[in-house]
């Protein structure tokens, strides 16, 4: 493996706070809620980096309320996911945290700084991966990622050697000259991820960095996230895949209906609960539908 001693930092920029709180709004159950306390309690009594923080973010379209007033505290260093159902609020949330959507209300701090006052700062010290990727497609992987680096301010020798050792670790060297429009669904989340990472960042957004991605792939981009969360530096993402959330994530948020409905250790999201699908359906609200009645003319070969 090529020498990869560029992608780690010490996470700096952090600001010193006590820990994630629990969710706003809501009222998950008796559980579900204590659940949540616990969770409060124990980030208020670890002193914790935060690496992003959220206050009062609102954001509505139109009639439709899509993030309500959330808060969260993002602790760095850290494997994040943000997991709910569809339509609960991740892409805007995220998107607003990464300054790509004006939220109507709130702050937003990434390292310490505003990312809404300071936007330029917030954007030299993140990467994001976001939903609906669009990229250059009329240039090869490796064309892409040396524009990226350009970019991003990055002399030209050291452009070329990240971009060769990304597209190496994430088994992109044999397509690195091929167009970025012939590329698969998987190979564009890599390019991508490879795009986001390329200026070392401080905190790295993915938005759901697994869907499409074989399992081989998967697992390539989960050592590299791995080992870049090992350096110091922080990943958040989103995902409706409770086992994945489960078995990468140090802490979790869950979201519904706009709001937080939990944050903590994924231990004290998950509680008593046999796992994190089973705590989230507690959390969430949802009722596994009884198939009997509705769509009754489903299967059995009658017309
Ligand atoms: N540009 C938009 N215009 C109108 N409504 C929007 C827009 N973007 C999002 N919404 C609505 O806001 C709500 C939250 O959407 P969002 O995409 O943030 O959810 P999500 O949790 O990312 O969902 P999924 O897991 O399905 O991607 C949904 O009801 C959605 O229809």
């Amino acid at each position: 493996m090529p020498d990869q001693a560029w992608q780690g930092h010490d996470g700096t920029g952090a600001e010193a706070d006590a820990g994630a709180r629990a969710g706003a709004g809501g009222a998950p159950g008796a559980d579900a809620a204590a659940r949540a306390d616990a969770g409060a309690r124990g980030a208020r009594e670890g002193t914790r980096e935060v690496a992003v923080r959220v206050g009062g973010l609102w954001k509505r379209f139109g009639e439709q309320v899509a993030v309500a007033g959330i808060d969260l505290a993002l602790p760095a260093g850290q494997f994040i996911g943000l997991v709910g159902p569809n339509g609960a609020g991740k892409t805007t949330t995220l998107s607003m945290i990464t300054g790509l959507l004006r939220p109507d209300q709130g702050r937003v701090t990434v390292a310490g700084r505003d990312v809404w006052r300071d936007p330029a700062e917030v954007k030299a010290r993140i990467g994001v991966l976001p939903e609906g990727l669009r990229l250059f497609e009329r240039l090869s992987g490796r064309e892409l990622l040396a524009y990226t680096g350009r970019l991003r301010g990055l002399p030209g020798a050291e452009v070329d050697k990240r971009a060769d050792q990304l597209l190496d670790v994430l088994d992109l060297a044999g397509s690195r000259d091929k167009l970025v429009v012939d590329y698969s669904t998987g190979m564009r989340k890599k390019i991508g991820l490879a795009a986001a990472l390329l200026h070392n960042p401080e905190v790295l957004f993915l938005d759901e960095p697994f869907e499409g991605v074989d399992p081989v792939s998967a697992q390539t981009i989960r050592d590299v996230l791995v080992r870049y969360t090992g350096s110091g530096a922080t990943v958040v993402f989103s995902s409706h895949v409770m086992e994945l959330v489960e078995s990468l994530c140090d802490w979790v948020a869950v979201m519904a209906a706009g709001r937080i409905r939990a944050q903590g250790t994924l231990a004290e999201v998950r509680g008593d609960a046999a796992s994190l699908q089973s705590a989230f359906l507690e959390l969430v609200g949802a009722q596994a539908r009884a198939a009997g009645g509705s769509l009754d003319w489903l299967g059995g070969g009658a017309k």
